[in-house]
């Protein structure tokens, strides 16, 4: 039996889609990021940073897969776990982001030491982990949906790292290069799911408050952030 009180698949893609006002590219240290305003030990911090919420996103997803009953989903889904860990003769998305570190001057064990770690990104990509691992396996796919809005991101970041920060070697921009044709991909399969599976009034509702959580998950990343760069959080 349809809801009546449902939105229409359209209306509930825009209500999706409406999220971006939300997203990180607006937050004021990517704004300093793409206009060449970060100091290098200040890149480098956003870099070891952002590795904590990379490292931590194939056990998300193997949650997502954990508690979702279909195979065909699976069996999608867990081509993200690759894309990410690598698979054999081929680096993921984790080696290439350290690639990126590397290129930007910082060593592999100090990134992956977590030594550079702020509280507050840990807090958050926590709490995103958490989210995937005990809220439904579709809700977790919805959160999924900021990737919907990363690709013109990560393209814009390409650019400001080539243009406003020649000194990083480009043997570390194969992450952004490479990542937002997967994303766009990821997102639209995702969109799909989301669209399919959430079919009633307070399924969309969840699905849209999933989305809403995650953009405030990766607004704190930042958040944490330009608290240290700006020197308040000392
Ligand atoms: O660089 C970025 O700004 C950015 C943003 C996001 C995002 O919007 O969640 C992801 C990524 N990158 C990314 O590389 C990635 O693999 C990824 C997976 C997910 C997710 O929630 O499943 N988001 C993102």
């Amino acid at each position: 039996m349809t809801d009546p009180e449902a939105r229409s698949t359209a209306e509930f893609t825009a209500a999706l889609r409406a999220h971006e006002d939300r997203y990180w590219h607006k937050h004021p240290l990517h704004l300093r990021l793409h206009e060449g305003r970060l100091a290098p030990d200040e890149l480098r911090l956003w870099i070891a940073n952002r590795w904590y919420y990379q490292k931590w996103l194939p056990q998300k997803d193997a949650a997502i897969i954990a508690s979702c009953p279909l195979a065909d989903v699976r069996r999608r889904w867990v081509r993200r776990l690759a894309d990410q860990d690598g698979s054999e003769g081929r680096p993921g998305g984790h080696a290439q982001w350290l690639d990126l570190a590397e290129a930007a001057g910082l060593s592999r064990t100090e990134v992956v030491d977590e030594r550079h770690v702020l509280p507050g990104v840990r807090f958050a990509t926590d709490a995103y982990v958490a989210f995937a691992r005990t809220r439904p396996w579709i809700e977790a796919v919805a959160a999924s949906l900021t990737e919907l809005f990363s690709p013109a991101l990560m393209r814009t970041r390409l650019t400001a790292l080539r243009t406003h920060y020649p000194w990083i070697a480009p043997s570390g921009h194969r992450y952004h290069e490479a990542r937002p044709d997967t994303a766009t991909h990821d997102a639209g399969h995702a969109l799909t799911l989301v669209t399919t599976h959430c079919v009633t009034r307070a399924e969309q509702d969840a699905a849209l408050a999933a989305l809403g959580f995650k953009c405030e998950v990766l607004w704190s990343i930042l958040d944490a952030l330009e608290h240290e760069h700006t020197g308040r959080g000392r």
